[in-house]
């Protein structure tokens, strides 16, 4: 750690750090939260094949964030239940569906705004 940093900015640094480990963590051990970002990779590299407008790019880097804040929200509430209530519950159920189906929401939204943008440039191509 760099002690010449004042204690606002080391809070900061270290802020960051444990926000950065969420991250890796979220990475390694949900299966989910790989595939979006493969998917957020293959979106990027089409839309420069595709030559996306700036503000179709704003567009969709909003949706990929939407989906990964989602899916990081998602893996952080199913490790609060699994610490909290490790064995089965109506209510610890009801918490984690609820939890997975803010994905879905996020999911086929940016898939919406994904054929909305991609499909009449795809279409375009031929
Ligand atoms: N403690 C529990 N009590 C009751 N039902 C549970 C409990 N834990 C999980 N479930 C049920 O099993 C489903 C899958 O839970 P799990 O913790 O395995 O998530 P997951 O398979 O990792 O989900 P995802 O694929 O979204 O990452 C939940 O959506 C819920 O319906």
């Amino acid at each position: 750690m760099n002690l010449a940093l004042n204690g606002n900015q080391r809070k900061k640094s270290i802020g960051f750090s444990h926000a950065w480990n969420g991250l890796k963590e979220v990475t390694k051990t949900e299966r989910n939260f790989k595939i979006h970002l493969i998917a957020t990779i293959t979106v990027i590299i089409a839309g420069i094949l595709i030559q996306l407008t700036l503000i179709e790019w704003a567009i969709i880097m909003l949706t990929i964030g939407l989906v990964l804040v989602a899916e990081a929200t998602n893996a952080a509430v199913e490790k609060l239940i699994d610490y909290v209530k490790p064995d089965t519950h109506p209510l610890a159920k009801t918490i984690k569906d609820v939890a997975a189906g803010a994905v879905l929401l996020a999911a086929l939204t940016s898939l919406i705004v994904g054929m909305i943008i991609f499909l009449p440039k795809i279409y375009g191509l031929f």
